[in-house]
């Protein structure tokens, strides 16, 4: 698989900030990398222009009917969607998401032929306690449906703690729990498991990006607020670029 960089631009974006996506599409016309920005639903079509992959943040278990505010996997894709993220930690804490939900989204987003990523995280409460692993194990369980494959789901490690504080794990704290994430993948998919995406995300940003890149079982990067302006975005890809 090749390696994946993901932007999240959560709840910001107007088209005043579409120049943003044409630059970075400018300045990486060829990428050895899989590059994806996921954004707001009222920008994805105008997103799609840039020529960029993109996707959602976030879809309804169903492909359609009363649920007034929502979004379903078939419209991401018909606005020019490729991708959709699942299970972030603020769908989790704001809308109250749990690991069922969060898999019947994963199904649906299949269904509509999206490459999900589907993100996983302790809080520093967890972290603290020492229960990172079994939180994360317990995640995997219950949020990844069966039938996963590398072609169709990546997945996200982001640590609460770190998403937008700057804070982040040590280097080895990072390698540590993605190589039990890889491990747990390979018991229960197989050759799959072993191939699926693991993206570290949280405070990404240019200065740590090559030290979290150079780490075994490191497929890439989510990323939060370095992903709104191509000057910040763009040598964190290079980096994922220049990554052994
Ligand atoms: O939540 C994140 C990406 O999904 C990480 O956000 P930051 O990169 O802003 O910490």
């Amino acid at each position: 698989m090749r390696k994946l960089i993901a932007g999240n631009w959560k709840m910001n974006g107007t088209a005043a900030d579409l120049g943003e996506l044409r630059t970075l599409a400018q300045q990486h016309p060829d990428p050895s990398v899989d590059i994806v920005i996921c954004g707001p639903a009222t920008l994805l079509s105008r997103m799609a222009e840039t020529g960029l992959m993109i996707g959602g943040e976030d879809c309804h278990p169903a492909a359609s009917g009363a649920h007034t505010g929502d979004i379903s996997a078939p419209m991401l894709a018909d606005a020019g969607a490729s991708h959709v993220i699942t299970g972030h930690s603020e769908r989790r804490s704001d809308h109250g998401e749990d690991d069922a939900l969060i898999a019947a989204k994963t199904q649906a987003a299949w269904a509509a032929d999206l490459h999900v990523i589907l993100c996983i995280g302790e809080s520093e409460a967890q972290y603290r306690a020492g229960k990172t692993l079994d939180v994360l194990r317990r995640q995997l369980d219950h949020s990844v449906p069966d039938g996963a494959t590398a072609a169709t789901t990546t997945i996200a490690y982001e640590p609460i703690w770190a998403i937008g504080t700057g804070l982040t794990p040590t280097p080895q704290e990072i390698a540590d729990v993605h190589s039990a994430l890889r491990a747990h993948l390979t018991a229960r998919f197989g050759e799959d498991g072993a191939q699926m995406r693991l993206l570290y995300g949280g405070s990404v940003k240019a200065s740590n990006a090559a030290d979290i890149f150079a780490l075994d079982h490191v497929d890439g990067a989510l990323v939060g607020g370095a992903s709104l302006k191509a000057a910040d975005f763009s040598p964190i890809i290079t980096a994922l670029e220049q990554a052994r």
